[in-house]
């Protein structure tokens, strides 16, 4: 892949954005205090008529002092328009306050990621996940998902279904045009596609692959909908290259998934399913490939999730691009069958089938 370098901004739009880069940390977090203590949304509802500092530290029920400093940092970084001594919140404040990505990624960065990212550079240089250590002893972030604290392991798991819900729907029919009866939903989570096939066809059996403590969770939901008579759950550590899939699979199931893993581990996961499929079994890869978006800020957040997996998740994984997923699926001895790019907004489907 090539990056066509685009025309370079104007010097002083530079010298603005490394300002920007160079106290990131710190307007992030007014930002953030500017959403949760409350001041976006007295600004948001009140759009109509500018507030005095005074007026929103009354509303707010702050001390002035904190409120003022907050406004001016956010006047700064554009989220408040600030018309002679009264404040009125910007588009960018507002999709701080409503916009359901930038929620989810900014709970994401502050809960899971931010203390941990300030490991970085250790990360880099000795490949293990050094940030994970904020969070606790595990030697990767799966081991210990259901034990995070509340607060932590809800925004993680805002993040991954936000990407993850909205295509189940989509891939459906995709997945079922061939009617499988069995169907192995490999790092199933907390079972919503699997789920999402036990309401979708009445005929199917699904199995689900992943730690105990995610698999529980699924257990309950699957059960609490009635669907249990149809529901395997298979506990697993996809990094022990020993543990076979169950066998005689019509579908295998891979939900951003594979980019938990680093190139080798997922060319076995991807032998170990080939050997699961039944004669006519495909397997369906759905990832996002951060050089295949249509839009800037889902390759930025792609990109950028990178960063989590290195320092946070395992110190070994990343979001890929489609031509590191196509090399490990010929590795594993697969062929690609069909291609479907962006079936989904973000998401790409590869169908694959025994080379
Ligand atoms: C990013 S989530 C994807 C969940 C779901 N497929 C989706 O589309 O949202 C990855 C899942 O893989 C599981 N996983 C990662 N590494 C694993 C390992 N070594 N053994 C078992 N499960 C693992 C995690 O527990 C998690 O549930």
């Amino acid at each position: 892949m090539t990056e066509t370098p685009g025309r370079e901004k104007p010097l002083y739009e530079a010298i603005i954005d490394a300002q920007k880069l160079a106290f990131a940390p710190l307007s992030f977090h007014a930002a953030l205090a500017l959403r949760d203590l409350g001041i976006l949304a007295i600004l948001a509802d009140r759009r109509q008529e500018a507030l005095t500092a005074e007026r929103i530290a009354e509303l707010a029920g702050l001390p002035i002092y904190g409120v003022k400093v907050l406004l001016e940092s956010g006047v700064v970084c554009d989220l408040i328009a600030l018309e002679g001594e009264r404040f009125r919140i910007r588009q960018l404040g507002m999709l701080v306050l409503r916009d359901p990505m930038t929620r989810v990624n900014m709970d994401f960065t502050a809960d899971v990621c931010y203390r941990g990212m300030a490991r970085l550079q250790e990360t880099v240089t000795t490949g293990k996940p050094t940030g994970l250590r904020e969070l606790g002893s595990w030697n990767t972030i799966y081991e210990g998902l259901t034990q995070l604290p509340p607060k932590t392991q809800q925004s993680w798991l805002a993040f991954d279904h936000y990407y993850s819900d909205p295509m189940f729907p989509v891939a459906l029919p995709l997945v079922f045009a061939d009617k499988p009866k069995r169907l192995l939903d490999v790092g199933a989570n907390t079972g919503k596609f699997a789920l999402a096939c036990l309401e979708h066809d009445a005929q199917v059996n699904v199995t689900l692959l992943d730690f105990p403590g995610q698999l529980e969770l699924a257990r309950q939901d699957i059960a609490a909908k009635g669907h249990s008579a149809r529901a395997i759950y298979h506990p697993i550590d996809f990094l022990d290259a020993s543990a076979e899939f169950p066998p005689d699979q019509d579908a295998i199931w891979m939900s951003q998934f594979l980019d938990c893993f680093g190139e080798d581990e997922i060319v076995s996961i991807l032998e170990r399913a080939r050997r699961a499929l039944a004669p006519n079994g495909r397997i369906y890869i759905i990832e996002t490939y951060w050089d295949n978006q249509e839009h800037a800020a889902a390759r930025f957040v792609i990109a950028m999730t990178s960063l989590y997996f290195a320092c946070l998740a395992n110190g070994n994984s990343k979001m890929y691009r489609a031509d590191d997923m196509r090399g490990c699926v010929k590795r594993a001895g697969l062929q690609l069958e069909r291609k479907l790019e962006r079936f989904s907004n973000s998401h790409t489907m590869f169908v694959c089938r025994p080379a």
